[in-house]
């Protein structure tokens, strides 16, 4: 036996290895529900793989290095695919990725450059659509690459997913392969509402996809929001394809399927490390996740040549994207104040590096989502990074918890001000009852009140004010105006200059807007739109200060909840104190143009993007809001249209996908001298 040569130690890591990863595959493809995060896994993986090249006695027929997926739920029915599905080697950086390449090109005995398909790696879960005589007759899940599951009463519920093939000439037998995925913002709002019912929320859009298309019944994968992409075909018959990988995407789409948009053709394998390299900076604007970049042969004829090992072909690489879910220890968990009182829970980590940055903190939200996630001090959780969002704690790895693990004890009294912390009835946030007593709630007011959609208080950044309260020389937001100099200069850091130059700064923000004097009050759910809303209906703010509950309630936007915050704000003495004191210090806006009636675009949220010729932004965005259209800076199901520029992209496209009125510059143009402007 040649296993003697295999040190013990390592035959036992192999094992162990195993454990792992089957566990892991069996919550990940069965469960929907994977405990570890990708990156941990893809480790451990890597790991075996590693440890397998330099024993090959430890390959065995059931490692999972030699296995696709997990074996099917038993729920469906079992399918069999007649060209088995695989995976996908991965690269983790650009060596590896040319290491793919000159693999390839001496497999295939070639000096020349090959040509490589370059598309996102979705990440959803992969589909086989089996049409016949251009109908779909069956939907299967990959399963163990063999056999899958079918699955065809839940994609037919898919609107992206053609249920006839268009066109004429489509080949009697076509197996569609592809990704069925959920969109970045169907996910939010699926896990946003069942957060609120108190039922689990999905780890990622992968998980959320793949949950939702495993339902037994049809019509809950009817309400949840995926879509399919086609990356390529399985079996074909009675048709010839084109000869390019490319080709046959573009053919696909002919036939009525979505395919990627970003999609392209690298001539080299330098042009898609360069490809990689810029949808790494798209993809936080993508609609939609990506966890790396698939590099295919183009060559039909030589990914023939190339062929298949047991897990993935050979002419194909996934090059990864840094993880955006790394798991770590919470050493603790701290409580931050808001503007508002709210007291929210910060989870303090052992440093990550994850979504490319080290992350040493991370949101908890509130109570309700400590309960949710069931999590304890000095366990091992998983965190999410996605672009600029706040990293979140999103799971708990609870086969990690240590036996001392600690609950986590909310505070029953403000940790800055002591004051209790109180929590309303029906709402998740618990809050400091301190109010402006609280120098939490002060700092985080001022704040406010002079950042730059406010007052626009030049240079009184956040660290300014915290020196001003913590020295004493701030105590209230109409304080502002009463700094001096001789004070200001006595500061750590500070010099004449920028003291004076802060003076001015403040005596310029004297001369400001109703709308954003409003927005700087920092009431309760009152943001810019709505403070707008508030300017533009009662005018000034002596009729608003009187406007009682039901009369507030008229107002565009302002529903029950608003309106109270807004009556109570300006019933409290304090805020009327304030707002006295702030107009003697001068603050002062020319009344409103009250607006009562309905406007052609009222209601309405328009997006710009891409470059504009004839007008500016600034000019455009004006137009529309004198007709009462909204104007947002991103894309989603609440916009009404959107106007796209030469340039226009990651906007244009979810705008597409979401089926959203798109018009150009010279339509805007029409549209607009049509409403009577003479431009
Ligand atoms: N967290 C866990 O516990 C756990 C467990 C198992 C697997 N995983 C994760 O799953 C992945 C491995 O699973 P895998 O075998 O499904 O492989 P994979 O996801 O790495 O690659 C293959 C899959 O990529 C998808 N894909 C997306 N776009 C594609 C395109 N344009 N062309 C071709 N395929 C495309 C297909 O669904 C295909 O099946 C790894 O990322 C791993 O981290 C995680
Ligand atoms: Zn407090």
């Amino acid at each position: 036996m040649t296993n003697k040569k295999i040190p013990s130690e390592k035959c036992e890591r192999a094992q162990e290895l195993h454990e792992i990863l089957q566990r892991a595959n069996y919550q990940y493809y069965v469960l929907d529900n994977p405990e570890l995060p990708d990156a941990e896994y893809d480790r451990r993986l890597r790991e075996l793989q590693e440890l397998e090249q330099e024993f090959p006695e430890l390959v065995t027929a059931d490692s999972p290095t030699q296995r696709v997926g997990a074996e099917p739920l038993s729920s469906f029915a079992e399918v069999r695919h007649e060209v088995p599905m695989l995976s996908l080697d991965n690269a983790f950086d650009d060596e590896e990725l040319l290491e793919f390449d000159r693999r390839v090109r001496d497999r295939l005995n070639s000096k020349e450059a090959v040509e490589y398909a370059c598309e996102p790696k979705l990440d959803g879960i992969a589909i086989s659509l089996l049409y016949r005589d251009g109908v779909l007759e069956r939907a299967a899940t990959r399963g163990d690459g063999t056999t899958g599951e079918d699955i065809t009463q839940n994609v037919r519920t898919i609107g992206s997913v053609p249920l006839r093939l268009l066109d004429n000439g489509v080949p009697e037998v076509l197996e569609v392969r592809g990704e069925i995925y959920m969109p970045k913002e169907g996910f939010a709002e699926l896990n946003k509402k069942a957060a609120e019912a108190g039922e689990k929320t999905f780890v990622n859009p992968r998980n959320a996809a793949a949950g939702s298309l495993r339902q037994l019944d049809s019509r809950i994968t009817a309400k949840r929001p995926l879509q399919l992409c086609a990356y390529g075909v399985g079996l074909v018959e009675g048709a010839t394809l084109p000869g390019k990988h490319t080709e046959i995407l573009q053919q696909l789409n002919q036939w009525g399927f979505r395919i990627n948009s970003e999609m392209a053709v690298a001539e080299n394998i330098q042009a898609c490390i360069d490809y990689h390299q810029k949808l790494g900076e798209k993809r936080e604007q993508l609609p939609y996740d990506i966890d790396g970049i698939v590099f295919k042969v183009n060559d039909i004829g030589l990914q023939r040549r190339l062929g298949f090992v047991a897990r993935a072909p050979r002419w194909a690489m996934a090059y990864k994207f840094p993880a955006q879910e790394e798991m770590t220890e919470l050493l603790d968990v701290e409580f931050q104040v808001g503007r508002t009182g709210a007291v929210t829970p910060v989870a303090r980590l052992k440093p990550v590096f994850v979504g490319g940055v080290t992350v040493s903190n991370a949101t908890l939200h509130n109570r309700d989502e400590i309960e949710r996630l069931g999590v304890k001090i000095g366990d091992t959780v998983v965190i999410r990074r996605a672009g600029d969002v706040i990293p979140q704690v999103v799971s708990v790895v609870e086969s990690k918890r240590p036996k001392n693990a600690r609950a986590i004890e909310f505070p029953t009294h403000c940790p800055v001000c002591a004051s209790p912390v109180e929590s309303t009835p029906g709402e998740a946030v618990a809050r400091c009852s301190g109010g402006l007593i609280c120098k939490a709630q002060r700092k985080q007011a001022i704040k406010h009140f002079a950042s730059r959609k406010a007052m626009d208080i030049d240079g009184l950044g956040d660290k300014l004010v915290e020196q001003l309260v913590d020295e004493g020389l701030l105590h209230s937001v109409s304080g502002l105006y009463h700094l001096k100099l001789e004070e200001l200069v006595e500061l750590e850091r500070m010099g004449q200059k920028s003291a004076q130059n802060l003076l001015d700064a403040l005596e310029h923000s004297k001369e400001t807007t109703l709308p954003k004097f409003l927005y700087a009050l920092g009431i309760r759910e009152v943001g810019e739109a709505t403070a707008r809303n508030l300017a533009r209906y009662y005018g000034d703010l002596e009729p608003l200060m009187q406007a009682d509950e039901e009369s507030l309630q008229e107002v565009e936007d302002v529903g029950p909840v608003v309106a109270h915050f807004v009556a109570e704000f300006f019933q409290q003495p304090h805020a009327q104190e304030e707002i006295e004191a702030l107009r003697q210090s001068g603050v002062h806006w020319e009344p409103e143009e009250q607006g009562g009636e309905e406007q052609p675009l009222s209601g309405q949220t328009w997006v710009l993007t891409g470059k504009l010729e004839t007008l500016s932004r600034s000019e455009a965005k004006d137009y529309l809001q004198r007709l009462g259209a909204k104007v947002a800076g991103s894309v989603s199901a609440n916009t009404d249209s959107v106007v796209a520029g030469p340039g226009a992209g990651s906007k244009l496209n979810k705008a597409r996908e979401l089926d959203i009125p798109v018009m150009d510059e010279d339509e805007l143009l029409t549209m607009l001298r049509e409403r009577g402007f003479e431009i």
